[in-house]
């Protein structure tokens, strides 16, 4: 089958010995990022017979080498410069100039690498452990399907081995998306993946103002080396949030030296290298989309992050009946990859949201549908649209359920408390008050927790505390039986609660640290709204 895929492409097809098969399996997985993890430990707890097909020397996939884990620990370093600068924090020594503490001069980029390298290779160890101790057989190589019911393993020495199973999972992840006018070098116009492998360059243009975009900018505005600019093509960065949300962001990365180009559009872009002494640059020249005016700048270093596409060189779909649909694998909606029923793709590789926590709760819910005894779960519905998502700038934003936006284009009439962390104990003993929670619950009798935002430190931890209630479609009358301890910034959380049904310790509205508003759709949508519940409510979990 290689042969006809290569001659497909017009490619020397080499000359291949072709060695035994492997055994039968239960289940293949193909990829060892977290969906293919996942659902490999989870056909272990069926008691099947598993392998999970590699084809990088490394196990983890991109969450462990290239994603969240190494961008996580750029962020934790990031972190502490920016905590040792923590003005308020200083404030509190008598002298801090004397203190010893790292300045922008001591960031060594080389270090840096290793560190990030050193974390990714931790995690692999724990995984090739846990792996092996679940009795799954780990193959390295690139799996290709020859037919429907056949994958062939390829290695580096043009050898290949076939193995066949009872079903097959699609785990390949995804790959950053390139610019298509400006295609990466990988020396000045990179990708997130260059981001671990180079140093920390002096200035650095980043294209695209996405969840990834505002990471790098923040963590690099963080370490102090770079001058960071951010083309950014709407009027605000991190479109798909709301107002407050993307303005504080956007704010926090002003005030630590980010210039970002709102509301206009790469036009030119253009590498140069010294041939003697190999130090090169980029120019690059933006187009306002308000008056058409456009402005150049030079920087040591692009950086293009403007989304992702699925992995599936070098698989084999050919081969098989399976078809794209708008650059995916066609699948339904319990993830199966048409016309087939025991192929599934989980994870990056499909156009479910390219989060890790998706990632494997795709993959659980395959496996659950190949063995599971209880009624099939589709992946279309919630709790998949209700899963917790944090990204990590300058604070934390984690967030769950709906956002005001959601709500306003659903139709959905919302109560919203808003409670800022300048207002918590916990913040003021921070000294870190930069921040708030955000409830929202359905504007009628039942008052639903509808989805909730938190900014600031622990902001992950507070949406957890909530994610259950939003997942099933609790009411916030369930959250006033909590009592957190003290001090936490989950009071913060509790507070909007009791506000929400008239309870709270505070009146809303006096300050603006704690508000309260309400939102009603137009009066002729009234009455459709909320309840769709199929769509935001998951009654079978
Ligand atoms: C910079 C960055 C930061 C991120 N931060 C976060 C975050 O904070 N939180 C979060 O939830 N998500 C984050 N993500 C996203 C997260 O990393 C991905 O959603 C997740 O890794 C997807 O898991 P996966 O199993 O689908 O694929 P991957 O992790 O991409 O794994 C796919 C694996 O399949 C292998 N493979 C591909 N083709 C073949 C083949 N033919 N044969 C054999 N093996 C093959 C690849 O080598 C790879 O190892 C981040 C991503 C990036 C890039
Ligand atoms: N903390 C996290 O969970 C986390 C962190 C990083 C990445 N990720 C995942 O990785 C995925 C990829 O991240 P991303 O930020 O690259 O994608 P994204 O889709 O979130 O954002 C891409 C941005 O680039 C803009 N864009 C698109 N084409 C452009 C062009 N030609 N010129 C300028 N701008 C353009 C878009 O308008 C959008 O704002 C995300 O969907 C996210 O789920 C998650």
């Amino acid at each position: 089958m290689l042969r006809r895929t290569l001659s497909v492409f017009n490619l020397p097809i080499p000359v291949l010995r072709r060695a035994d098969r492997y055994p039968h399996f239960d289940v293949c997985v193909i990829g060892s990022g977290p969906g293919g993890l996942s659902a490999a430990m989870r056909a272990v707890s069926f008691g099947k017979k598993v392998c999970m097909v590699e084809r990088s020397e490394r196990t983890g996939g991109n969450d462990v080498w290239l994603g969240t884990l190494p961008s996580k620990t750029l962020w934790e370093i990031s972190k502490l410069a920016s905590t040792v600068s923590n003005k308020g924090m200083l404030s509190r020594f008598t002298d801090p100039a004397q203190l010893q503490l790292p300045t922008a001069d001591m960031i060594d980029g080389e270090r840096i690498l290793k560190a990030l390298y050193n974390a990714s290779a931790t995690k692999e160890e724990h995984l090739i452990d846990a792996v092996e101790a679940a009795g799954i057989q780990r193959i390295q190589g690139t799996a290709s399907f020859a037919n429907s019911r056949e994958v062939d393993i390829h290695s580096d020495n043009a050898e290949y081995r076939t193995l066949s199973a009872d079903y097959f999972i699609i785990a390949t992840g995804s790959k950053p998306r390139d610019h298509p006018l400006y295609p990466c070098d990988h020396k000045y116009i990179t990708n997130s993946d260059d981001m671990f492998r180079l140093p920390v360059p002096k200035s650095m243009v980043i294209i695209g103002a996405g969840a990834m975009g505002c990471e790098f900018a923040s963590m690099l505005a963080n370490l102090g080396k770079t001058k960071v600019y951010v083309i950014d093509k709407a009027k605000h960065i991190l479109p798909r949030e709301d107002a407050d949300i993307s303005m504080a962001v956007q704010d926090s990365l002003a005030a630590r030296g980010v210039t970002i180009h709102h509301d206009c559009h790469l036009f030119n872009l253009e590498t140069f290298e010294d041939p003697d002494t190999g130090v090169g640059c980029c120019q690059y020249s933006i187009q306002s989309a308000k008056d058409g005016a456009v402005e150049s700048f030079i920087v040591d270093r692009a950086l293009v992050t403007i989304g992702r596409r699925p992995n599936y060189s070098g698989l084999g779909l050919e081969n098989t009946r399976m078809h794209l649909r708008d650059g995916y694998i066609d699948t339904d909606a319990y993830r199966r990859c048409l016309p087939y029923d025991h192929i599934y793709c989980v994870g990056d590789a499909t156009r479910d949201a390219p989060t890790v926590p998706m990632a494997q709760a795709a993959a659980r819910i395959a496996l659950q549908d190949m063995y599971g005894a209880t009624p099939r779960q589709s992946l279309d519905v919630a709790p998949i649209n209700n899963l917790s998502k944090s990204w990590f700038f300058e604070d934390e934003v984690a967030s769950i359920g709906l956002s005001e936006k959601e709500c306003r284009r659903e139709h959905i009439g919302y109560i919203v408390v808003k409670f800022n962390y300048d207002n918590t104990t916990r913040g003021i003993i921070a000294g870190s008050t930069n921040g708030f929670v955000k409830l929202l619950v359905s504007n009628d009798r039942q008052k639903k927790v509808l989805g909730v935002r938190a900014m600031g430190a622990h902001a992950g931890s507070v949406v957890e505390v909530v994610s259950l209630a939003v997942r099933r479609g609790l009411s916030v009358y369930e959250l006033l039986h909590m009592n957190p301890s003290y001090p936490s910034v989950v009071s913060a959380l509790v507070e909007c609660a009791r506000m929400a049904v008239g309870r709270g310790t505070r009146n809303p509205n006096l300050t603006s640290a704690v508000t309260m508003n309400e939102w009603m759709p137009p009066h002729f949508e009234r009455g459709r709204a909320f309840y769709k519940e199929e769509k935001y409510q998951n009654k079978q979990e």
